[in-house]
């Protein structure tokens, strides 16, 4: 291994608690949509993502003048509000997949209160599906990966060619809860992410950074 210079601080509750109140505040609406879906789905709100995770990408949507983007696994809205607000304001397009009515029911009351249902396009059903219909020529300047991680290769497949020269590709729990580092964990969803790390790491069409925010989050760029 490369000699290190230098590592990334371990973030404990209070650092984290610091780290979040001095990133640009959450507004009304997004709290709102996590006390909501805290209080709607207590078993899944864990796979919301965080308030800087959230911070994060709206900026890296503005930072690329992002137009077209694409989020694969929506649940009830929380990363689509923070991508779309990102997005230009007159011709930004966000094309959400997910396979659950129930919880996009909630996203999309969420996009009208938000401001943005005008720009998110919501298509249900196997995201992998979804992608395969689209027309050849739909590309896009930013995606972002969050759904079933045994799904994630061939989410990178067929997203990996659409993406424009620049465009990036955020991939959520490229950590998995520190589990891709423990050889007794064989899990699919571990394997899955294993996998995928492995594969975006080879793959000579892109390069990645594996990033340190909330459960590791990959960010790979498309080659010029
Ligand atoms: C981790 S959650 C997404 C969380 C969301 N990005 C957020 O920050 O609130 C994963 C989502 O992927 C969806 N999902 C799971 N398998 C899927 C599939 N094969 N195609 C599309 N969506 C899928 C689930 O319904 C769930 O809403």
């Amino acid at each position: 291994m490369a000699a290190v210079t230098r590592t990334t601080e371990s973030l404990t509750p209070e650092l984290y608690e610091y780290l979040v109140a001095h990133s640009a505040p959450v507004d009304p609406v997004l709290r709102d949509l996590a006390d909501e879906t805290a209080r709607l789905f207590p078993d899944s709100v864990g796979m919301q993502i965080g308030p800087e995770q959230g911070t994060f990408m709206t900026m890296m949507a503005r930072t690329l003048r992002a137009r077209d983007a694409v989020e694969v696994g929506t649940f009830t809205g929380y990363s689509s509000i923070c991508l779309a607000r990102g997005l230009d304001s007159r011709n930004g397009s966000l094309l959400a997949c997910d396979v659950s009515e129930e919880w996009t029911d909630v996203a999309r009351r969420y996009w009208d209160l938000a401001g943005v249902a005008d720009r998110i396009e919501l298509r249900l059903g196997p995201a992998l599906e979804t992608l395969q219909a689209l027309p050849a020529a739909r590309a896009f300047d930013l995606a972002f990966i969050d759904a079933d991680k045994t799904g994630y290769v061939g989410y990178w497949e067929e997203l990996v060619p659409r993406m424009r020269p620049g465009g990036i590709i955020l991939v959520d729990n490229t950590l998995s809860h520190g589990r891709v580092v423990d050889p007794a964990e064989d899990a699919p969803a571990v394997q899955g992410i294993r996998d995928f790390n492995d594969t975006a790491l080879a793959d000579e069409r892109t390069d990645v950074v594996m990033l340190p925010i909330g459960d590791g989050l990959t960010m790979a760029r498309k080659k010029d």
